[in-house]
């Protein structure tokens, strides 16, 4: 719920999208259609992990899906096709371990520039992107009772109005916000700002958001320790993310509504959450692509500094019913959107829409009553040096006045102080100075 720019128009087939080179689009179909007939039973979404992962080449594809198939007729009886086996790891040499070992080995990242990798099993996802999924993870009927639930909120739902380079927009889809108690509903009212200004729809919970509320909680804090355990370096939690349980005390929902309701590639904003947060982000309904790419810095040249193949987009699907994970090293590292479907499958509760709720831990020391104030006498919010090398991933505090229609910046910055648990400089009973020297701060995973 934090930017809401339409993302590029997608080109005219899917499938092009996956091609691992700019020209091979057409012929990328015709590979899959030939695939096809070899293995007619075997799901589309497999003979595309299987073609991506052999490198566009239908000759080791066959191969490998021969092999694996022949592997599992050996380790499970006779059968006559692979099921529904979506694995890129099924598919490849190399087997993925990084389970048990205390130092994460870098990951390969497999998109390139210009194309988009799809993932859908949750192995391959924890390992090349910064989040983890968990597919059915409610029981059916409290999933369907949520979903009913927030279909009917939606029809309320509103879009939200903000600026975009000295124009007027609205998101591409709507949304709400939902708290526990009145306080803070009306805190949230009258205390917090968004894109300068304030939010105009803030509702009480709801009895399903709050059933789920605990089940989000307990998930996502057993996914957060078993990442920092098998993935961050040392086992340890990276510099600024907070020690504390996660906790969720508020939720926005997102509702699409048809394929073409989308949200722009952004990152959350980290203000009320602090640096390196966690979000937990239920998926109901519609089932829609979840988009996620690295944020490469340029030098002073305005060269890009990474690898070009960082540029590549990876596409998480997001069924009825998943709940991503994204963890601490998002929101600073990647940037996320919800693309504009082509087609999509109509869910038997929720038609053409799909329900989205992130929960969110709201920090009580980001409150806006601590953090600085600009010259407009506002609250600022929080940033990452996202583009530039020089100070890149240094937190800072700016004016966001200017994304109100009508209004300008004050030009207010200021550079961020936190230790290393992401604990603010004004949180002195918790604040513990740090010897480490600000700047160059990030990537802490890569
Ligand atoms: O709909 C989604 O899955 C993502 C929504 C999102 O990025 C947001 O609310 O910030
Ligand atoms: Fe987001």
């Amino acid at each position: 719920m934090d930017a809401f720019l339409r993302g590029a128009k997608r080109k005219p087939s899917d499938i092009a999208q996956a091609s691992t080179r700019d020209d091979e689009d057409d012929s990328t179909e015709m590979k899959l259609a030939l695939l096809a007939s070899l293995f007619p039973s075997i799901p589309y979404e497999v003979l595309l992990d299987t073609l991506l992962a052999n490198d566009g080449s239908v000759d080791r594809a066959a191969s490998s899906l021969l092999d694996s198939r022949t592997a599992l007729k050996k380790s499970h009886g006779a059968t006559s096709t692979v099921g529904s086996q979506t694995s890129l790891r099924s598919f490849t040499s190399k087997p993925s371990t990084t389970e048990g070992t205390a130092i994460a080995k870098k990951p390969k990242l497999l998109s390139r520039k210009g194309t988009t990798l799809y993932l859908y099993d949750p192995k391959d996802i924890e390992e090349h992107t910064p989040c983890s999924i968990i597919h059915n993870f409610l029981p059916q009927e409290e999933a369907n009772d949520l979903l009913r639930e927030m279909l009917n909120e939606s029809k309320s739902f509103g879009k939200v109005t903000f600026k975009l380079f000295d124009n007027v927009v609205q998101s591409p889809h709507t949304s709400s916000f939902y708290l526990a108690t009145e306080a803070e509903v009306n805190m949230q009212r009258h205390e917090y700002y968004y894109y300068g200004g304030r939010l105009d729809d803030v509702r009480r919970i709801t009895p399903q958001l709050l059933r789920v509320r605990p089940k989000v909680q307990e998930a996502v804090n057993k996914e957060v320790d078993a990442r920092i355990k098998t993935r961050y370096p040392h086992g340890k939690k990276l510099r600024y993310q907070c020690p504390d349980r996660w906790t969720p005390n508020a939720a926005f929902v997102n509702c699409y509504n048809g394929p073409q309701e989308s949200v722009g590639y952004h990152s959350d904003h980290l203000t009320y959450l602090g640096p390196r947060p966690v979000i937990g982000s239920l998926s109901l309904g519609v089932a829609r692509e979840f988009r996620v790419r690295r944020v490469v810095p340029k030098d002073a040249d305005n060269k890009l500094v990474d690898d070009a193949n960082a540029q590549g987009q990876i596409s998480i699907h997001l069924p009825h019913n998943s709940l991503l994970i994204m963890h601490a090293e998002m929101q600073e590292e990647w940037k996320h959107s919800i693309v504009p479907a082509q087609a999509i499958d109509p869910h038997p509760l929720a038609g053409n829409r799909r329900i989205n709720i992130t929960y969110r831990d709201y920090k009580s020391n980001f409150h806006p009553k601590f953090t600085p104030r600009c010259k407009c006498d506002l609250p600022v919010i929080l940033r990452t040096v996202q583009r530039k090398k020089e100070n890149w991933g240094r937190y800072f505090w700016m004016c966001h006045r200017g994304n109100v229609p009508g209004k300008e910046n004050c030009s207010f910055f200021q550079w961020a102080d936190f230790d290393d648990d992401g604990i603010p400089g004004w949180d002195k009973a918790r604040y513990k100075k740090t010897s480490a020297p600000a700047g160059q701060e990030l990537p802490l995973v890569s």
